[in-house]
């Protein structure tokens, strides 16, 4: 049997594995069954630890309920330094991505922030499908229309609009994932803004759908309304699970701090989530 640990940061879920020895055998159809919230365990993400090799603490691999691979994932980063950190007794880790090495650290609330790296900020490096300017993008979706995109490692895109309570916005995340001008997909914000250091946010994410908070997503957000003027490098973002508090430093970094919580654990066979 595998041992494994269900954590989450603002609901965003994670069945989380310690594959360091490299036993486990996990494969995308693996993880994909155990996400399952039917027929599996059920999350949002599927996080394998492996080794990390020199300078790190621990290498995570995130897995999507669809099985794809994602490059970052803010919120895991969050419990996966957390989770380090009770093993080690430090009150700062580094967590090793597809993205690159995140520093976390332990703040005096008991909040985890995590530096998230830079935001990528070209069209190539989103990517989008051909040369424009990232901070408008030339798509509409339903009532939405002229989204900011940028890459925190992994693909966002944000729309602006004016009263999220009035948007059902989960009827247009399919459509806008997998809109023609994104050739990775891509995790879709509606974002509200509400004061210049205050968002309101929902993310449909890439290969998981609605979810109730997406750490990469905040960063992405307030990197995207910041470039479009619209708040200043710091904000207090509100998600469907909670707040996460951002900032974009000027040494061009977004640090991102919130909650995290172990909801249960347990053990499966990877054969207990055939159909
Ligand atoms: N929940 C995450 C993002 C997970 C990956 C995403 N769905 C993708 O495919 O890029 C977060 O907190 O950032």
């Amino acid at each position: 049997m595998i041992p494994f640990r269900k954590m989450h940061g603002l609901g965003n879920d994670f069945v989380v594995v310690d594959d360091r020895q490299k036993t486990l055998g996990v494969t995308p159809a693996r993880a994909a069954a155990a996400a399952d919230r039917h027929r599996g365990i059920g999350c949002d993400q599927f996080i394998v630890l492996e080794p990390p090799g020199e300078g790190a603490d621990v290498f995570m691999r995130i897995y999507n309920p669809d099985g794809s691979e994602a490059e970052a994932c803010g919120n895991a980063t969050r419990c996966i330094a957390h989770l380090l950190m009770g093993e080690t007794g430090r009150e700062s880790v580094v967590v090793r991505t597809v993205r690159g090495d995140l520093p976390c650290q332990r703040l005096p609330d008991g909040t985890i922030s995590a530096d998230m790296g830079p935001p990528s900020l070209e069209w190539q490096d989103v990517p989008l499908a051909s040369a424009m300017d990232t901070t408008h993008l030339p798509m509409t979706v339903g009532a939405v229309t002229d989204p900011a995109a940028c890459s925190m490692g992994n693909p966002h895109v944000t729309f602006f609009v004016g009263d999220l309570d009035r948007l059902d916005w989960q009827a247009l995340g399919p459509e806008a994932e997998h809109h023609p001008l994104l050739p990775a997909r891509a995790n879709v914000g509606f974002a509200q803004v509400i004061d210049t250091d205050h968002i309101r946010l929902a993310i449909w994410e890439r290969g998981a759908g609605p979810t109730l908070a997406c750490g990469s997503g905040a960063c992405a957000t307030l990197v995207n309304a910041h470039r479009r003027g619209l708040t200043g490098r710091r904000a207090r973002i509100d998600l469907p699970g909670g707040t996460l508090t951002l900032e974009w430093r000027l040494d061009g970094h977004v640090l991102m701090a919130g909650p995290v919580a172990t909801a249960f654990t347990g053990e499966f066979d990877w054969d207990s989530f055939a159909a």
